[in-house]
Order: structure tokens, then sequence, then C-alpha cells
């Protein structure tokens, strides 16, 4: 996200910067003091003012050294940026929702500023609105619409680099089919001329045919290789870029990935490279042929006669413009119909993974209908896509289907006045009925290639997502003790919406701290960041004194163990599930891990013991024997730091015993972090952290936090009556 707007030198000039003054932030905001919608008004930050320009003037400046806090307000569709200076709530500017998160950086700016700090802050959010065209942009990196021009051959070259042999082949026999296609005109022009004409006899037509059959067959052969070789490039190019994307998707940051819908995922995974597929198999593997034709078939006719050419070609240019006119309409609806694929996709994804609900509730009925009306719409869309390819395919064939008519009438009076022979005009007609049936092919080449640009964008929308990479000279691996310290960190999951704000707390190694508050206070974002799932915005989290952005994240999260409330099971076997932490452990190590988390007994009772398979998600687990196999599985690794997410809700007593005595042996000894709701299962903690107000409200042991009457006193209270 742009935090540096380029700005006009005359806006330049009247900024007047001292001379050890330098510019930091240049950020346009639209909404003027009346409410009105403002144009070309900027705020400014330098290291020592905060300046407004409305569009003709500096209207105010604010001395950063005067100012305590910056802060914004959001409001409906809307939000402003506020200073405390000299005592004093100044209101800066406003802006529209567009420049929200924008705003959340520069206030975060404006603050490091105010104390005495000179740390740019940087966005690697991604724009909302086109900078070009001012649309919001569909779930892309960048805008459809904008993007297009000049990035398709590039994006397609990048995808075809690494395939240049496979694709030299199949050029190759392009230019083959090609020559012997043109070849075949030139013998039928000799066995008229020559043999039927009365000048030869039936063995020079032996001949002539002999080589037009050789030719035929020749081209099958040829034909077959290619298609061959195609097909297999096709599944080739589909499946690595398949493979690609869903090395990304693990690469891509929560952050993105919850930010998409998973049909629009699972999408582009499935159909855009399906649609790269069939392009290859289908369109590809003749174009070059085509155009080779083409080319060739064009300067033949023109040497054979030129007049003749030229009054064919007379409605190319009519077909050019019909198509450079229409080829943004193309694209549009193309694209709106892979979207509507997406919400249905997306829809479908919803309901079977929520089927339970669904049931539960009995919605079916609404579900249908709901799916029902996303499928009517992608249904429309489609029908459009296709009609309007209905109309203009079959409008450009007849235009260019007009050439061979006029080739007749025209040649057959050059024949009749003796300025052609009749094996040239035969010869003539047979290049224009090549030239029409490749330019009949042709003309469902914009179509092709609408859905290739289409996909070809949508892939390299994730392929070219950035994603961090963890500088191997910098970071370590770090064999972890097990104190953890969160030093004045911030995070909110919206740049502009602080779930998390300055917390401070250090843990001890094999201290077990509990994290309690209300619902949606913050506890499962706090050991998000722990888990490494999310950076910090602010601040820094040590591990043993050490940043963990400096610590090698596969070492990191070799030494974390994680049981939630939700555990999530692999299709596959239970050994699998619990092995998962750790790929190369033994079948008597998993087995002990199994009985330390009170897991091996129901494993036993299983059909297949270890071997039983446990569907999608595990529901043929209940919920009790699920939790345990994520503790076997958190055993397996000896993690030093615990992560336990109110690991015992929801559970009926019996299971939560069997639990408690499993976390008991698992936590012994560990750092560990557990989130609960029911106060009793945090007994054991050493000390205890409420959150509330984005902060850490209260910390101390149970009986501290009882004597300070607090929000644990009345939570412990409320529970305990
Ligand atoms: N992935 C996300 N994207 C955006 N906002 C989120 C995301 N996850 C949580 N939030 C928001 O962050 C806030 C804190 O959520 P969090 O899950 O950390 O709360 P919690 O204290 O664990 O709640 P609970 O006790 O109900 O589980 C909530 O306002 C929630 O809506």
């Amino acid at each position: 996200m742009n935090l540096k707007f380029e700005l006009a030198n005359d806006i330049k000039d009247k900024i007047k910067l001292t001379k050890d003054e330098r510019l930091y932030y240049v950020v346009p905001y639209d909404i003027n003091e009346n409410a009105n919608w403002n144009n070309k008004s900027y705020l400014i930050v330098t290291t020592k003012r905060i300046l407004v320009y409305d569009g003709e003037k500096i209207s105010a400046s604010y001395n950063i050294s005067d100012c305590k806090k910056a802060y914004t307000k959001s409001q409906v569709g809307c939000g402003m940026l506020v200073v405390n200076h000299k005592g004093v709530e100044k209101h800066v500017v406003s802006y529209s929702a567009k420049h929200l998160s924008r705003y959340a950086y520069i206030s975060r700016g404006i603050n490091i500023l105010i104390s005495g700090r000179f740390e740019e802050v940087e966005s690697h959010e991604y724009e909302k609105t086109c900078p070009i065209c001012g649309r919001a942009i569909p779930g892309t990196k960048t805008c459809p619409k904008c993007s297009k021009q000049g990035g398709f051959l590039k994006a397609f070259l990048r995808m075809a680099k690494p395939y240049k042999m496979d694709f030299l082949k199949i050029f190759m026999l392009m230019v083959l089919v090609a020559i012997t296609t043109l070849l075949n005109p030139e013998i039928q022009k000799h066995l008229i001329n020559d043999v039927l004409k009365g000048n030869g006899g039936m063995k020079k037509a032996l001949v002539y045919l002999g080589v037009m059959f050789s030719l035929s067959v020749s081209i099958v052969i040829i034909n077959i290789l290619k298609s061959n070789g195609s097909t297999k490039l096709g599944a080739k190019i589909a499946a690595d870029l398949r493979l690609k994307l869903f090395k990304k998707y693990q690469e891509l940051p929560i952050s993105f990935i919850n930010e998409r819908r998973p049909g629009e995922l699972l999408d582009r995974i499935t159909q855009d490279t399906k649609f790269i597929r069939e392009f290859m198999e289908d369109v590809f593997c003749n174009l070059f042929a085509i155009l080779f034709i083409f080319i060739w078939d064009v300067i033949f006719m023109l040497v054979l006669n030129v007049k003749l050419a030229l009054l064919t070609f007379i409605f190319v240019p009519v077909v050019v413009v019909m198509i450079i006119g229409f080829r943004d309409t193309a694209y549009r609806i193309f694209h709106l119909q892979r979207r509507k694929s997406d919400d249905v996709s997306s829809d479908l994804q919803d309901v079977i993974s929520g089927m339970r609900v669904v049931k539960t509730y009995g919605k079916e009925e609404i579900e249908a209908e709901r799916f029902k009306h996303l499928s009517s719409e992608f249904a429309n869309t489609q029908r459009k896509n296709e009609q309007f390819w209905a109309i203009f395919q079959p409008i450009i064939s007849f235009l260019m289907g007009m050439g061979v008519v006029i080739v007749v009438y025209f040649g057959g009076n050059d024949v009749f006045a003796g300025k052609m022979s009749p094996g040239e005009l035969y010869q003539f007609i047979a290049y224009t009925l090549l030239l029409f049936q490749y330019i009949n092919w042709m003309s469902w080449m914009p179509r092709q290639l609408t859905m290739l640009t289409s996909s070809l964008e949508r892939i390299n929308d994730i392929l070219t997502q950035d994603v961090y990479v963890e500088d191997e000279s910098k970071v370590k691996d770090v064999a972890i003790k097990g104190e953890v310290t969160f030093d004045h960190a911030t995070f909110g999951y919206k740049s502009y919406q602080p779930v998390l704000e300055d917390i401070n707390v250090t843990i001890k190694p094999g201290e077990m701290i509990g994290i309690v508050g209300a619902s949606g206070t913050g506890k499962s974002t706090l050991i998000n960041l722990l888990m490494g799932l999310y950076e910090v915005d602010d601040g820094r989290i040590l591990i043993d004194g050490i940043d963990m952005k400096d610590i090698k994240k596969k070492s990191y999260h070799s030494q974390i163990g994680v049981v939630l409330q939700e555990t999530f099971l692999f299709s596959g076997t239970i050994i699998d599930n619990i092995r998962f932490s750790k790929p190369d452990a033994t079948y008597d190590e998993i087995v002990k891990a199994a009985k330390m988390a009170n897991a091996h007994e129901f494993i036993c009772k299983t059909p297949d013991g270890y071997n039983t398979y446990v569907g999608e998600k595990g529901y043929s687990l209940s919920g009790g024997e699920r939790q345990r196999i994520a503790i076997a599985r958190a055993i397996l690794t000896n993690p030093r730091l615990l992560i336990l997410d109110e690991a015992t809700a929801s559970l009926d007593t019996e299971s939560e015993f069997m639990i408690q005595k499993a976390l008991e042996r698992l936590t012994n000894g560990k750092t560990t972090f557990a989130i609960a709701h029911r106060l009793s299962t945090l007994k054991a903690a050493n000390r205890i952290m409420v959150i509330d107000g984005h902060r850490i409200a209260e910390i101390g042991t149970h009986e501290e936090l009882l004597m300070n009457k607090g929000i644990y006193y009345n939570l412990y209270k409320a529970q305990v009556s």
C-alpha cells in the first residue's frame, strides 16, 4: 500500500522543508471539512511536521514536537485522523473507507515520530482500489482491466519458459504439417494442368496421385505426433501449475488465505489450470501451424494473382476491427463468469463442510435456494457469454466466407478471358478455401485467448504474491529453553483495528500461564502470534531473549506443541495423524505418546487399532478422542512451548478427567500458555493473565487476582456461584 504518493513540484515548493527535515509520508484524503468529496488534497508528514494540503494551499500545520498522540477514528464508510496537539484533540483530515488501512499506518508512523524515533512505517498490504481506473480490485492483486495491457504475452512466456524443448518439438511438427498441407494444392494444379488437360498419361497421373496420397498420410502421422505431444505438454504444464499453486498456498500468510474464499482458491487449482491444459491441447497444438500456413497461403495467393488475392482480403480489416472492438467486452464477461463460478464453488464448499449444522437446523431448503440463486447467476453469465460468441463468431465466419464468392466470380471471368489456367484457378480456390478454413478456426481465437488470459491472470495473481522468505544469514536454529517475552507487542487483523495493544509480559521457562478474558478480547489472537501464524505490527515477541523473527521457522515450529479446542484430523489412519508432528517417529514412540495421552486404550478398541482410518476431519471419533490424539501429537515432539486453547472445553466429566491427566503429563516442566473459559481448569497455572480492552488488564496468581477484586474476581465469583 502506497504511503508516499508523488507530489507535484508546486506542492513540494509550498512545503518548504527545512535543512534537516525529511518527507516521510504523503497520502491523499478525499473528504473535506464540509463533508464533500475532495480531490488532489494530501496529508503530508515530514520528520518535523504534519501538514494538510487542501488542493490549493497548506491549510494546517502541526509540529510533531507539540503532539502527544495520533489515532484514527473509524466511522460508517469513512474515518478521520486525530492528533492530540498541545493537549487539544485536533481533527486533521477525513477520508473514505478505501483509505482506512492507509491512515492506520500513517497514525502509527506519526506516533513513532512523536516518540522520538525515526523508523519509517512500510505497508505490505495491497491496494483495494486500482490507482489507475479507481475501480475496486476484485480478488486479484492488480486490476484486471488495467493490468491486462501487455501483460499477457509476458505471463505466457514466463509460464512456457521451463518447457522450451517441448515447445520446440511441437513447433517443428507444426512446420512440417504446414509444409505438407501447402504442397497439396501445388500438386493438384499440376494434376489438372499437366495431366487432365491431356498432356500426360496415366503413369504421370499415378505419380501425382501417389505424391498426394503420401502427403495426406504424412499429414495424418505428423498430426498424431503433434496432438500427442501437445496433450502431454498441456497435462505437464497443468500438473506443474497445480503443484506450484498448492505450494504457494502453503507459503502464503494465513491472513491472505483467510481473506480469500476457499472455493475461489480451489477454482484456481482445478478450473484455471484445466483451461490452460485445454488451450494447449485444442489451440496451441495448431496455432503456429495455422499461422504458418496462413502466411504462406497469403503469399502464394498474391504470387498467383494479386488482384484476386486483394479482393479476397477485402473483409479482413472489418474482422480485425470487430475483434479489437469487442475484446474488452469479451474479457469482462469472461472475468465475471469466473467470479460467479468462484461463488458457486465457495458456497458448495461451505455447505458440504457445514452439512451437520445445516441438517441440525433443518435449513436444507434455504441452502438449496441460496445455491440455486448463485448457480442461476453463474448460468446467466455463462449464457450471456455463449450468446455473445454465438453471434460474434458466425458473423466473422460469414464475412470471411464472402471472399470465396468473390474469388469464384472474378477468377471465373479471368479463366474465360484466358488470363488464368483452370489449374491455377483450382489452385487459387484451394488456397482460398484453406485460408478461410483457418480463418474460421482463428475466429475462435479471441475466445480462447480471453479464457487463457483470464486463467493465467488468476493463477499469476497467486504465484506473484510476495511471501516472506527467511534470510538464511539472519535466522538461526535455537534450542528453546522456554522464556517468552511480549515486548510492546501490538497486532490487529486489520491494520486499522488493533486487537492487542502494547502487550508487555515475560513468562519464565517452565511457567504455566492461564489466559482469561471475555469472548473476543484477543486470547486466541495472542496465541496465534505465539504460534507464528501472524507477525506483530509493532513491538516484538522474544523467545529466550531472541526476536522470534530471527529464529528459523522450522526450528521454532518443531519445538512448540499445540492442542486446540477443535482438533483437525487429516484423512488417513490414526497413526498417520499422530505422526503428523514428527514424520520420522517410530511405532514404539507413537504408542508411548498415545499411552501418555490416555489415547492408547480407545485406539486399541477401534476396528483396526492404530491403522483405523479416520475420515475427513476425523468425524468418526468423539471430541475427547480427537483431543487425546492431538495431545499424543504434541507429546511426540517433546515441545518446549505448549499452547492449549480451551483443550478441555465442551467435554464430559470423564473425558475431561482423562484429558486433564494427559495434559498434566504433557505440560510438566514446559512453558505453557493455556486459554480457559472455565477458570477451574487453570488450577495448575502459576500465573493468570486477564485480557481486556486490547491490553493485559490484570496478571498474577489466582490468589493475588482474587484479592485484587478486579475482572478476574468477578469472573470467578460468577462461575463459582
Ligand atoms: N482471522 C481473523 N480476521 C479478522 N478478525 C479476527 C480474526 N480472528 C479473530 N478476529 C477478531 O479479533 C478479535 C479477537 O478475537 P479472538 O479470537 O482472539 O478472541 P478470543 O478472546 O479468543 O475469543 P473467544 O474467547 O470467543 O474465543 C475479535 O474481535 C475477532 O472478531
